[in-house]
Parts: C-alpha cells; sequence; structure tokens
C-alpha cells in the first residue's frame, strides 16, 4: 500500500492524516496542541509538528506529504534563518492602524484591483507594516517573510539556522502557493506576480520572498527525519506544495461549481472555489486563489467556535450538553442575541469590538436560551458572508459544514434555520489534512485523486428570518 500524509497546522492544534493513496482511506492519524495567544513563536509549530507526526506513527513508510496551514501569519526570517520575532497570527488585530495607513497610501480600489484584498489587520503586508512602524531593528533585519506553512514546509525538508537544521539557511528553497500567498497583500492573483512595491511599501525595505507553487507541484524531495536526533533525511519523500487552511479545506473536500463552505474552526469562514477573480472593494470578500488553480472568494470573522468553547465554560457543560441546551430553546433564544465579537472582529472591521449579549430578560436568562444565543451569533456573523460570498456571482446549490464545531448537532440544525440555503455535513473529518494529503497525492503521481466524499446528514431546511432580523439589528448598534 502506498502512503500520503496531509497536514493541518491550524491555529489550535496540528493535525497528521495518513491515507492510503488509491483509496483515501485514513490509515493513521497524529495530533498536538498550538500554544494560544495571537503571537506565537513558530517554534512551538515545529515542535507540534513532530509530536504529531510521532502520534500519526510517524512518516518513514510515506511516499508524499503535504502542509496546510493557518493563513497569513508574518514568519520573518534574518540572513541566518532564524525568526526575527515571533509570529503575528491572522487574528492578531494590533496591525488594524496600519491597515488603515495602507488603504490611505494606495486606496482601497487600486489594492483591491492590485491583490484581490483590500487590507485588513489579519493580512501579512499589514503586519510587515506594523513591524517597520513598531519594531524598526527587527524589520531591519528581516531578510525574508514567509507564511507558517511555508516556514514548516521549508524545515521539514531539512532547511533552517545552521544549528537546528542539516541543510542550513538556504532562504531561496523556501516554497509556497498560490493559495497561501494570495492572502498576503502583495501578490496579484490575476497575474500570479508578486507585488515587489506593495512589499516594499510595506516592510520599508525588499527581502526574499518564497517561491509560488502551483497546483501539484513539488516544493522539493526528501524530509528531515523527525524520529531520529541526528537530522538524517528520509531522502524519498515527495513534498508537496501546501496551502492556506480554508484553500486545503476546499480541496479535501472536492468542492465545485454550486458547493459553498461554511467552516467553524477558529475562525468562520464562507468560501467558494471560482473560475474567476473576485475583487471586492468594500473588503468584505477577500480574493484569494483556491489549491487547484481556481479562485477562492472568502469571507472570514475572527469569533467561530471559541465562542461556543467559552459558553460551555460558563455554563459548566461539554459540547454535547451545550448543543442539547441549545435545541430545547425556541428559535430566536426568547430574544437573547449575542454579537460574538469577542476578539475584536474582522468582518464587519471592528478590531477593538467585544461581545455583547442583547435581548436579556428575568424570564429568557435560562440555560437553554442562553446556549442557543451562542450558536445563533455564532451563525448569524457568517450570514453576511453568506450573502457576500453569492453577491459575487457565486451559485449555491448546497453548504458545506465544516470545521470543529460542525460536528455540533445543534449548530448542524441551527445552520438550516439560519442560512436560506440547504445544509449538508459531510463525513467528520480533518478536511485541511485531508486536503493537503490530496496535494501529496497529485506532486507523487502528477494526477489529481478523486477520493469519495460522503454527507452523512442533511438536516431539513427550516428557514426562521426571525433569528437573522434580531442579530442584525443588534449587530447594527455596533457601526452606528
Ligand atoms: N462537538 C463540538 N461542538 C462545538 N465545538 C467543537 C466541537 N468539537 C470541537 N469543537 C471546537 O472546534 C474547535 C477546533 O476546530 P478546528 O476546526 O480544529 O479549529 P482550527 O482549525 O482553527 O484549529 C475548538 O475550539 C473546539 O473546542
Ligand atoms: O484568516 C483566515 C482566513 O483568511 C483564517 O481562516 C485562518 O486561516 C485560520 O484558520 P483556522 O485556524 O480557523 O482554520
Amino acid at each position: 500500500m502506498t502512503l500520503v500524509a496531509g497536514v493541518d497546522s491550524s491555529t489550535q492544534s496540528c493535525k497528521v492524516v495518513v491515507r492510503d493513496l488509491e483509496t483515501g482511506a485514513v490509515v493513521r492519524t497524529g495530533r498536538a496542541s498550538h500554544p494560544d495567544g495571537t503571537s506565537v513563536d513558530p517554534q512551538a509549530w515545529w515542535d507540534a509538528l513532530v509530536t504529531a507526526i510521532a502520534d500519526a506513527g510517524g512518516l518513514a513508510d510515506v511516499a508524499a506529504v503535504s502542509i496546510g496551514g493557518q493563513q497569513h501569519g508574518m514568519v520573518a526570517l534574518d540572513a541566518e534563518g532564524y525568526v526575527v520575532r515571533d509570529a503575528l497570527l491572522w487574528n492578531d488585530t494590533r496591525s488594524s492602524g496600519a491597515a488603515a495607513d495602507l488603504i490611505s497610501e494606495f486606496g482601497a480600489d487600486a489594492l483591491a484591483a492590485r491583490t484581490g484584498l483590500v487590507p485588513v489587520a489579519s493580512f501579512t503586508s499589514t503586519k510587515l507594516r506594523w513591524l517597520r512602524d513598531a519594531e524598526p531593528e527587527n524589520a531591519a533585519s528581516v531578510a525574508a517573510v514567509a507564511l507558517p506553512h511555508d516556514w514548516l514546509t521549508w524545515r521539514l525538508r531539512g532547511f533552517g539556522p545552521e544549528d537546528q537544521s542539516p541543510l542550513g539557511p538556504v532562504l531561496e528553497e523556501l516554497t509556497t502557493d498560490r493559495s497561501d500567498v494570495s492572502g498576503t497583500g502583495y501578490w496579484n492573483p490575476a497575474t500570479g506576480e508578486y507585488d515587489r512595491d506593495l512589499l516594499i511599501a510595506a516592510l520599508g525595505h525588499d527581502a526574499v520572498v518564497p517561491r509560488v507553487l502551483g497546483a501539484g507541484e513539488r516544493a522539493g524531495t526528501g524530509i528531515v527525519d523527525t524520529a531520529a536526533a541526528d537530522g538524517s533525511l528520509l531522502a524519498d519523500v515527495v513534498v508537496g506544495p501546501g496551502a492556506g487552511d480554508n484553500a486545503a479545506a476546499g480541496l479535501g473536500l472536492g468542492a465545485v461549481s454550486g458547493d459553498v463552505v461554511v467552516s467553524l474552526g477558529t475562525s468562520g469562514t464562507v468560501f467558494a472555489v471560482t473560475e474567476r477573480t473576485s475583487e471586492d472593494p468594500s473588503g468584505i470578500v477577500a480574493g484569494f486563489a483556491s489549491a487547484s488553480g481556481e479562485y477562492l472568494p472568502l469571507v472570514c470573522t475572527l469569533n467561530a467556535a471559541r465562542v461556543l468553547d467559552a459558553f460551555a465554560r460558563v455554563l459548566g457543560v461539554d459540547h454535547d450538553e451545550l448543543g442539547r441546551l441549545a435545541l430545547e430553546a425556541q428559535p430566536g433564544a426568547g430574544g437573547a442575541v449575542l454579537v460574538p465579537y469577542f476578539e475584536g472582529e474582522r468582518t464587519p472591521n471592528l478590531p477593538d469590538a467585544t461581545a455583547t449579549l442583547f435581548g436579556l430578560t428575568l424570564l429568557s436568562t435560562t440555560r437553554e436560551n442562553l446556549a442557543r444565543a451562542a450558536v445563533e451569533g455564532m451563525l448569524c456573523a457568517l450570514a453576511d458572508g453568506v450573502e457576500a460570498i453569492l453577491a459575487q456571482g457565486v451559485e449555491a446549490r448546497r453548504l458545506l459544514l465544516v470545521g470543529g464545531a460542525a460536528q455540533n448537532p445543534a449548530v448542524q440544525a441551527i445552520a438550516a434555520q439560519v442560512f436560506g440555503v440547504p445544509v449538508e455535513i459531510p463525513t467528520p473529518g480533518e478536511y485541511v489534512a485531508a486536503g493537503a494529503a490530496v496535494q501529496a497525492a497529485w506532486a507523487l503521481t502528477g494526477a489529481r485523486p478523486e477520493w469519495p466524499i460522503e454527507v452523512v446528514a442533511a438536516p431539513p431546511v427550516d428557514h426562521r428570518p426571525l433569528i437573522l432580523e434580531r442579530y442584525r439589528v443588534a449587530a447594527g448598534t455596533y457601526s452606528a
């Protein structure tokens, strides 16, 4: 049996899935946690990757591997290959002022046309501008800029600082892919080229940026044997291009025209695979590229699964019980409305906002209504995203619900009430890692594998417009 491996280095954890090349069947899995926080030493991701690989039984018998990862994080390297400072993650909002500065210097319309994006704090270019202004000494020492999956791929291939890697700090060996580079703010999805002027405007000087690989292209051959202490290499393992996690999930799901994916992980995202680039000067829809050669218009919120984590904690229950409580309440949660901007928010662009519970009365303040308000608030925050994606001309025959929180039956049922589109739940699984495994197989054989995806639930459409109407009134008070 030929085996391939896919990795999802996401915000909260690292997951490794080993699959049978022929059938796509999952053979082994491994997992390790990432530290909390929005500013993280990338070494923690490497340590988690090593642990997750060991947990998955190692990669010694695997023919190919590819790494999907959280998007946008700024991994700044000096000329010796050391990280200059902790990486600022996609959900770190300190660069919101830098985003506003870039917009006022270049204009939202021009930036949307040049990069597919209007800057918000999530995007890498704003983090570089923040570094230039807040930490000029660190900025001056930056020799290369990479994304989380680029850096992990480079390290796994054996590159890195002299004292930490067998092959040393060869910055020119950094690679990325179309999907992840499209979230930097200095790459043009229409031309497929870096926009060097924007990179220089952000960082203050030029730097090495990773070579951009196409779908199915190899980053190289040979990986570090993470089970060996001496840095020896597994010389024959093919390394795929890797991807941003959302694009990898799209690939893992085999998303095609008519599919809109809603992912409920740390972030909430809504996206579709399209033939054409998208340009949204309002900045709501990011015009990313897909991991399979097309495009990936995407809307992202900062507050998704962890909204439910917080309410489960406060109510002293686990996720299953939170779901049971939520389903015992009526749609609309007795008037309780949660606007869940716990981490600030990106869509709408309110980086300093906090969450608010509206509409509480003595009668409505029950555990059931609070649980339901949490689920409704998390989903309603994404409803505008679904509308914005459809406004880009995307057709939605069904919404595919994935990510940690999508496993919750209450989330599935309430999604069918909030979104006006049929909802389907694919077999529970790690779809980012699945997409990365697809890339590994593609890079190994030269052909995209066709592994089956099954839908295990399709809650009947039960549209309750009242839920979203009330939410919009409450959320509207933020921008008033
Ligand atoms: N049954 C469940 N109900 C609600 N939330 C869940 C459930 N299972 C996992 N989660 C939450 O999903 C999140 C992890 O999802 P995941 O898609 O792996 O996130 P990420 O990719 O951002 O790390 C965690 O916040 C976890 O608590
Ligand atoms: O910033 C975005 C998309 O633009 C996020 O979707 C990140 O890519 C993090 O993903 P998760 O860890 O939530 O899967």
